[in-house]
């Protein structure tokens, strides 16, 4: 079998895209997902996402992490928006479904896609972090010395004994000014740090704000990989018209053999 897939990549969160409209891709075959995604053995990526037909929104985005695991990916549904362009299936903004449920997204006239994401309402503020969901799980931590922190070594250990068999993701930021922040995340499904992560950045700007750290609505995330903007409304302790804005860019793309 051939595939032809497109490479896109959002603040360095890197996704394998392949157009499933016609249905064909064995999306069952967990162990083939894993084999594309591997960056030594296959075209690699933190994750890959199918697009299909939906009957009621412009597309469906299917996600899969590197590992096969299915959930919701924020980087990866503004590059679904970007590859839903090239496509031809939208022009500049796009109504979809994800695995968390709607979304309605923008394409910004500098390319960079502002993304719908979930109302939030419950969010669990702890002793030293904060656990929320914005379409997946999301570990929140306060940290001095970002750059040098251990961010795999500690996330690893917090997502496996934290949380168990399920796991979270485990962010750690940052603040360098009254509404910015850097941000470093442990990503399961990956189960390593990737160079950004848009679920990740929407849990900490609505992390920050519950904890009093930004009076801010307007809140700019600095990744690794690059800066994400995650602005939102507060209406009675809920987080609503939540908006991820950043890049979406095609790297290349390909044709892989599968044997
Ligand atoms: N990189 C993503 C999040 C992908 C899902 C995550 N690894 C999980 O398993 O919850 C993003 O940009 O949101």
């Amino acid at each position: 079998m051939i595939l032809n897939f497109y490479k896109y990549q959002g603040a360095g969160n890197d996704f394998i895209f392949l157009d499933n409209r016609n249905g064909t891709f064995p999306k069952e075959n967990k162990e083939l997902i894993v084999h594309l995604c591997d960056r030594h053995f296959g075209i690699g990526a933190d994750g890959l996402i199918l697009i299909e037909n939906h009957s009621e929104t412009d597309f469906k985005m299917v996600y899969f992490n590197a590992d096969s695991s299915q959930t919701m990916c924020g980087n990866g549904a503004r590059c679904a928006v970007a590859f839903a362009k090239k496509l031809g299936i939208i022009n500049e903004s796009a109504n979809f479904t994800a695995y968390d449920g709607p979304h309605y997204a923008e394409v910004n006239d500098d390319g960079t896609i502002s993304l719908e994401m979930i109302d939030v309402d419950q969010i669990d503020v702890l002793e030293d972090h904060v656990f929320t969901n914005t379409g997946t799980l999301h570990h929140i931590e306060v940290v001095n010395n970002l750059e040098n922190y251990p961010v795999v070594e500690l996330g690893r250990k917090i997502r496996n004994e934290v949380y168990g068999a399920e796991g979270s993701n485990v962010n750690f930021i940052e603040q360098t000014n009254a509404n910015t922040f850097l941000i470093r995340t442990y990503e399961r499904g990956v189960e390593d740090e990737t160079l950004a992560c848009g679920t990740g950045v929407t849990a900490a700007a609505i992390a920050a704000h519950k904890i009093g750290k930004t009076t801010d609505t307007v809140v700019n995330l600095h990744a690794i990989g690059g800066n994400l903007q995650v602005s939102f409304d507060v209406t009675d302790g809920i987080y609503k018209n939540v908006v991820l804005t950043g890049p979406a860019q095609f790297v290349f793309q390909g044709t892989f053999n599968v044997s």
